[in-house]
């Protein structure tokens, strides 16, 4: 019957049985690949009773070795830019974890064996911890490696590590201890050339079961118990070892393995061990020291990497079996265990201690080494499944190495301090280890002899199902020893027991004494307590009280929240909406921009065309200005000419009324001397009288027929210059007229043009438009300035022209005019002086006549002289009345033609005189 280590039974039988078991099965020939010698690692794993120790290990004890490393920052990490809560001194060995508590700072130091930092590379770590472990391990050491940490810290990576060998034979950089380890060691052999047996093992503890990796299958997978031999020796029963002859079938069965172990995704690791795995490679070499005496060395290589020291809800970890100690319910626990633990783990009151997982197994390997740093005497290594495979690797005889893993996070800080004061706290662990038994070759056989006729015994016992066989002598030996041992123990226990009683009894006191002084430390903090449980009820009501405010608010929150909602989806279809607009404004203010080059090309090419037409303007007006001046030039010799002319015509004039003077005065001397001749000749001649009076009064007729045809003459020649000059000044002014009227007109052409173009642009241009508005006012201005400048030029030089004309006509006119007067009136005084003359003549004739007739008293005589001069007188008469008449029609005639002349010229005169007012408005 096999004896568990929670069975309460200690029936000294079974004990032997077990014990018997436990010989037989670490001493069983492994014939199952032809090992050379026989053993079992189970049994050198936690027994090495039959060790050579190294004196001085033994006596002084070696301190567990304890190695941090830190893994980098994840790239999750690296993105969130998550700060490092960890610094390191690779050279002093120590780890420096910052704190922050409000706006303090606060820092702790760790010192350990050896520190990693995140930068470290899996060969550094490899050459500088393990490699002297393997080393120290080829010379018959049992050696622990286990990796602890907080999950996701690199406890698979550092202990198993990722990648393969290369093409070239060499390891991948992420590959970890346990592949390096095998290569080191079966290249230590090889080299070596000695006999060697390698045999493995791959368990999984998991929720305090301990599952074969190795098994060849599922349905083949037997429970696996654990079992002591009582003398503290643990072993498992049921385990499949596995023999291997090289180190790729080692990597071989680590990845048949591994693809077996429990895993989960956690928040911190998609592949996360939820088990703790034990791997172990057992060697045995055959070493020839001299000749014909050969010693066994043996060795072992615990290789462990325990589940996530973390709390598993905080990490988020899915279809997690596991849940937390509850360390006051573990009654077996000494107190002060109990509160430490209590500090390290959750508790959940549901679950019973029976169902606990993983976490709680950690929770025994923590107290197993507190009460070993403690020195506290009960070390509950039976507690768990786990700290019974770890007995001998803790305070045991095998040397440890703890590799402790954290994270630079600062979101981990606490498992960090959690994982360093565990770390720490193992530092001080003292194991004693102790080399393994070498044994000779002939001691060897002789067991294994003597093994193999037992088992052969016990093998025909149980095919004949008649219990278990021992061979009477060996029962009597074994009862009689028994007998012995028991006598020996029982007084060693008693005396024992009694020294332990003693001190037992001592400790107790001390700890009485310590616990009432805690009773009544506890009582003040219970009281305490009850003070702060009644504030706290407090706080809880008006928790309540604002729970429930809260609640009021949160559900007024959702209402507005709702209506949020609403206003965001209408918000946000009128952002689309204005997102449209937006992306149509723009391909606008492209169009716009479009345009607005368009537009400024316009400006440009309109400026061109400006300048041109500003240039073609200039040129126009400087041909107008010549032109007007050419006309100037032509009006003034005009002008010159009809000076000519005029002088001409006043000359000619000049000339005929002399001629017409001289013939007067030829007729008056012919006839002053007909008159004398008439009075020496009166009778004889009176007849020739009458014929020279009636010859003269013809010719005189004639004369002055001929002279008032020459007057009348030279009056239509006056009319037609006076015409041809109005004429000529009429055209003049036409053509002055229209040239200004075309200039005015280009002008004003050009400046519509101008004033039309610019508020076409206006309208375009809105950006442009003060640049183009301003431009357009200066060129307004200009323009206007230009248009008045030119307008008054044109207009003064207008009015000049108009009143030098003017001035001309009228002074022409008046010199015309009085030209016209004296000669009218000179023509008039002479006919008046004419007429009185001839009116004396007549008078003195008649009063010649009369006298003659009173001279002549003869009556005949009388009557015919009477006759005669009534006659003459008549004739006289009527010639000079109608001389008289003539003149007088002549005169009239004349002074109307003169008037009438002098009257068109007149409204000429004011006709232009209006125009040039009409000009100068
Ligand atoms: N030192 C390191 N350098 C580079 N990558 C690392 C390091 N340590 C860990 N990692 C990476 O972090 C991830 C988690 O590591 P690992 O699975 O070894 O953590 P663990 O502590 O074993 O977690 P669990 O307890 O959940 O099994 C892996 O992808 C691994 O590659």
């Amino acid at each position: 019957m096999e004896v568990d280590s929670n069975s309460t039974s200690n029936n000294h039988k079974e004990r032997v049985v077990n014990r018997a078991s436990f010989m037989d099965n670490t001493k069983s020939y492994q014939q199952r690949r032809g090992s050379l010698v026989p053993f079992s690692p189970t049994q050198i794993l936690w027994s090495s009773e039959n060790g050579i120790c190294n004196k001085d290990d033994k006596d002084k004890g070696v301190n567990v070795q304890v190695i941090l490393r830190c893994r980098p920052f994840s790239d999750d990490d690296v993105r969130a830019k998550t700060p490092a809560a960890v610094t390191f001194n690779e050279d002093k060995q120590e780890v420096i974890v910052t704190q922050s508590m409000g706006n303090k700072q606060s820092e702790k130091t760790f010192c350990f064996d050896k520190v990693f930092g995140p930068g470290s590379k899996q060969k550094d770590l490899y050459d500088q911890v393990v490699s002297p472990i393997v080393k120290d391990a080829l010379e018959g050491y049992n050696w622990t490696i286990f990796a602890y940490g907080q999950t996701g810290t690199g406890k698979t990576y550092t202990m198993e590590g990722e990648g393969g060998k290369t093409k070239n034979g060499e390891f991948h950089e992420d590959v970890g201890v346990i592949p390096r380890a095998v290569e080191q060691l079966f290249n230590t052999l090889e080299s070596q050339n000695a006999d060697y047996t390698v045999k493995v093992t791959y368990i999984e503890l998991y929720n305090e079961e301990i599952t074969d990796l190795l098994a060849p299958d599922e349905k083949s997978k037997k429970p696996i118990s654990l079992m002591e031999d009582g003398k503290g020796a643990v072993f498992m029963r049921g385990l499949e070892e596995e023999r291997v002859t090289s180190a790729d079938e080692i990597y071989h069965i680590l990845e048949k393995g591994s693809a077996r172990k429990h895993t989960a995704e956690t928040l911190v690791n998609t592949l996360s061990n939820r088990s703790h795995s034990l791997f172990t490679i057992a060697f045995q070499i055959k070493e020839n020291i001299s000749d014909g005496v050969e010693i066994i060395k043996c060795g072992k290589l615990n290789l462990v990497d325990l589940a996530g020291s973390e709390n598993i809800l905080r990490s988020g970890a899915r279809e997690c079996k596991f849940v937390y100690i509850r360390s006051q319910s573990d009654s077996s626990l000494p107190d002060r265990v109990q509160s430490r633990s209590t500090l390290w783990f959750h508790i959940d009151a549901r679950e019973e201690q029976g169902k606990l997982g993983d976490q709680q197994e950690l929770a025994y390997p923590r107290r197993v080494i507190n009460a070993l740093v403690d020195s506290s005497g009960h070390v509950p290594y039976r507690d768990s499944k786990l700290t019974r495979l770890l007995r001998d690797s803790l305070g045991g005889k095998t040397k440890t190495c703890i590799i402790a893993t954290v994270s630079l996070s600062v979101h981990s800080l606490e498992e960090t301090q959690n994982t360093l004061d565990y770390a720490y706290r193992a530092k001080s662990i003292k194991n004693r280890p102790e080399i393994n038994h070498k044994v000779t070759k002939s001691v060897a056989v002789k067991e294994l002899y003597t093994e193999i006729d037992s088992l052969k015994q016990e093998l025909y016992a149980t095919r004949e199902k008649n219990g278990i066989y021992i061979p009477h002598d060996r029962y009597l030996r074994e009862e009689a020893a028994k007998k012995v041992n028991l006598h020996i123990i029982f007084f060693v226990l008693h005396n024992k027991e009694l020294l332990n009683l003693q001190e037992l009894f001592f400790n107790q006191q001390k700890m009485t004494t310590q616990l009432s002084q805690r009773l009544e430390d506890t009582k003040r903090e219970l009281l305490e307590s009850k003070k702060y449980e009644s504030k706290l009820k407090d706080k809880l009501k008006q928790a309540n009280e604002m729970t429930k405010e809260k609640d009021y608010l949160i559900l007024n929150l959702l209402g507005s929240e709702k209506t949020l909602t609403e206003r965001a989806v209408e918000l946000h279809s009128e952002l689309e909406n204005a997102t449209s607009e937006v992306s149509s404004m723009f391909t606008k203010i492209e169009h716009k921009n479009h345009i607005e080059e368009g537009n400024k090309m316009l400006i440009q090419s309109f400026q061109t065309i400006l300048a041109q037409h500003l240039e073609v303007l200039h040129k126009i007006i400087v041909s107008s200005v010549a032109h007007q001046e050419q006309q100037l030039n032509e009006i003034e010799e005009h002008m010159k000419l009809s000076i000519t002319e005029q002088d001409k015509a006043n000359e000619e004039l000049r000339i005929r009324a002399k001629k017409i003077k001289d013939v007067f005065t030829g007729g008056i001397k012919t006839l002053a001397e007909i008159a004398t001749e008439y009075s020496a000749h009166s009778e004889t001649t009176f007849g020739n009288l009458n014929n020279a009076v009636v010859e003269h009064s013809s010719a005189l007729t004639e004369l002055i027929r001929e002279a008032s045809v020459k007057v009348g003459d030279i009056l239509n020649d006056l009319h037609c210059n006076l015409n041809d000059q109005g004429q000529s000044i009429t055209s003049l002014w036409q053509q002055q007229h229209e040239s200004q009227l075309r200039a005015y007109q280009t002008t004003q052409s050009a400046s519509s043009v101008t004033v039309n173009f610019f508020k076409s642009l206006s309208k375009d241009i809105f950006i442009v438009i003060q640049m183009v508005e301003e431009a357009r006012t200066i060129y307004d201005q200009k323009l206007s300035e230009f248009q008045k400048k030119f307008e008054d030029y044109a207009d003064g030089e207008d009015k000049q022209l108009l009143n030098k004309m003017a001035e001309l006509l009228a002074n022409s006119n008046a010199k015309k005019k009085q030209l016209v007067q004296t000669e009218v009136d000179d023509i008039r005084s002479y006919i008046g002086s004419k007429s009185y003359a001839l009116h004396n003549k007549m008078s003195n004739m008649h009063t010649f006549t009369s006298s003659t007739n009173d001279e002549f008293t003869m009556e005949e005589s009388s009557r015919i002289s009477k006759q005669i001069t009534e006659k003459a007188y008549r004739i006289c008469g009527f010639k000079l009345k109608d001389a008289f008449d003539t003149n007088q029609r002549v005169y009239t005639r004349f002074s109307s033609m003169t008037s009438s002349t002098l009257q068109e010229l007149d409204i000429a005169h004011s006709g232009s005189l209006t125009f040039i007012e009409y000009k100068t408005c």
